[in-house]
């Protein structure tokens, strides 16, 4: 295992808690900070998350603290475990207080509303780094609520720069989270963030009464489209069919766990996407991620007919039942040609 003074882990919600006491239970020493003193208070006198991860006792070594200095000082790895929305002006915050040698790991799954960006994008340009070798994107199918609890689980740590990933890959391994290596960063944060807009829609599904046929179809049609504007923006086609793409979009579109799903599931039922997501009380990432994902297809001409009528659902107020008949009302089209290159097939097979 890797010797690592301190770790730090910014973003006391359910994911930076259950990282936090993961890194602990690795042998690490570890500072987690939390953005309210109310939540610190509690956190450190009941040495439990018990509004964002209840049920996980804090190791002894973590501590927690709202001050940035003291969480950062001495921290050779920084994990940013705050809602994509909050990743720029965090980080933008802890910049002059970050060790010159620190690795920063970046949990988030988001787009950036306004910039469009990924969290990659955002650390090269709020940083000022010339690349990505002291930067790891942590992805895949991982709820809180079980690797707080130690059940088995497999994600993926991304960089372009194979020691920096490695790192990362050593550093989180356990008998209980296998940690596998990948360097398409675009495509695992693409996976990562999109799968979200899918899973809000598995459980819109789920809302309406549906079955596993329409969560089925949901998960592979959003799959393809998450592919199309993956490969469009650069990715790796492979990816999505690993940890961080199909992987997280399974457990996301199917979990009990997920904020996303949960949040559909209230939309579904006939809740606004306002009081579906004070319902679920913690971040939903897929409701900003619709937006810039909708944004990004239409700049780029990649058709996302799935995430079109979430957009529709989310900001324009259609109701789930309409956006429904658009989906299965569309014009008849072929499976995969744009991924598998069927039309160079086809025209073989003719001629
Ligand atoms: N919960 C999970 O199982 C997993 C979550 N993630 C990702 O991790 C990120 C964090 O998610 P969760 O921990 O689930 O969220 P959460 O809703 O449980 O907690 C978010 C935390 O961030 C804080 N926060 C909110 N706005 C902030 C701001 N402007 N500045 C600083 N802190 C702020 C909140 O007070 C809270 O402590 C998200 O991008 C999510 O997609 C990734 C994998 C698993
Ligand atoms: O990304 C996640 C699990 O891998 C968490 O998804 P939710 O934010 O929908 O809970």
């Amino acid at each position: 295992m890797v010797a690592v003074e301190k770790a730090a882990v910014l973003g006391a919600g359910s994911w930076g808690t259950a990282l936090a006491v993961h890194l602990a239970r690795n042998g690490h020493a570890v500072s987690l900070w939390a953005r309210r003193a109310g939540l610190a208070e509690t956190i450190g006198a009941a040495r439990e998350n018990v509004q964002y991860l209840p049920g996980v006792k804090l190791p002894e070594t973590v501590r927690v603290s709202t001050r940035l200095e003291e969480v950062l000082a001495g921290s050779t790895v920084v994990v940013f475990a705050v809602p994509s929305h909050a990743f720029r002006g965090t980080l933008a915050a802890a910049l002059a207080l970050l060790p010159a040698e620190a690795v920063v790991i970046n949990v988030a799954k988001g787009l950036e509303e306004d910039s469009l960006q990924r969290m990659s994008e955002v650390y090269l340009q709020e940083s000022g780094a010339a690349d990505l070798a002291r930067y790891v994107t942590f992805s895949g199918p991982s709820h809180a609520e079980e690797v707080g609890r130690n059940l088995p689980t497999a994600v993926v740590a991304s960089s372009p720069f194979a020691s920096a990933a490695e790192f990362v890959q050593e550093l989180f391994m356990s008998p209980s989270l296998r940690v596998y290596t990948n360097p398409d960063t675009v495509g695992v944060e693409l996976g990562g963030a999109l799968k979200n807009i899918i899973a809000l829609g598995t459980g819109i599904a789920d809302g309406l009464g549906f079955g596993d046929n329409a969560k089925a179809a949901l998960m592979t049609r959003g799959l393809a489209e998450i592919t199309r504007l993956g490969v469009r923006l650069g990715a790796n086609p492979l990816t999505f069919g690993g940890l961080a793409g199909v992987g997280d979009l399974i457990v996301t579109c199917t979990s009990r766990h997920s904020r996303n799903r949960r949040a559909g599931i209230e939309i579904g039922r006939g809740r606004t996407p306002e009081e579906a997501q004070a319902a679920v009380r913690m971040v939903v990432e897929g409701v900003r991620t619709t937006r810039a994902a909708h944004l990004l297809s239409r700049i780029h001409g990649v058709e996302m007919p799935i995430t079109d009528q979430m957009y529709r659902v989310l900001f324009e107020g259609l109701s789930p039942a309409e956006a429904v008949k658009h989906l299965m009302g569309r014009g008849r089209t072929r499976e995969i040609e744009e991924v598998a290159g069927f039309d160079v097939w086809w025209s073989r097979k003719r001629s």
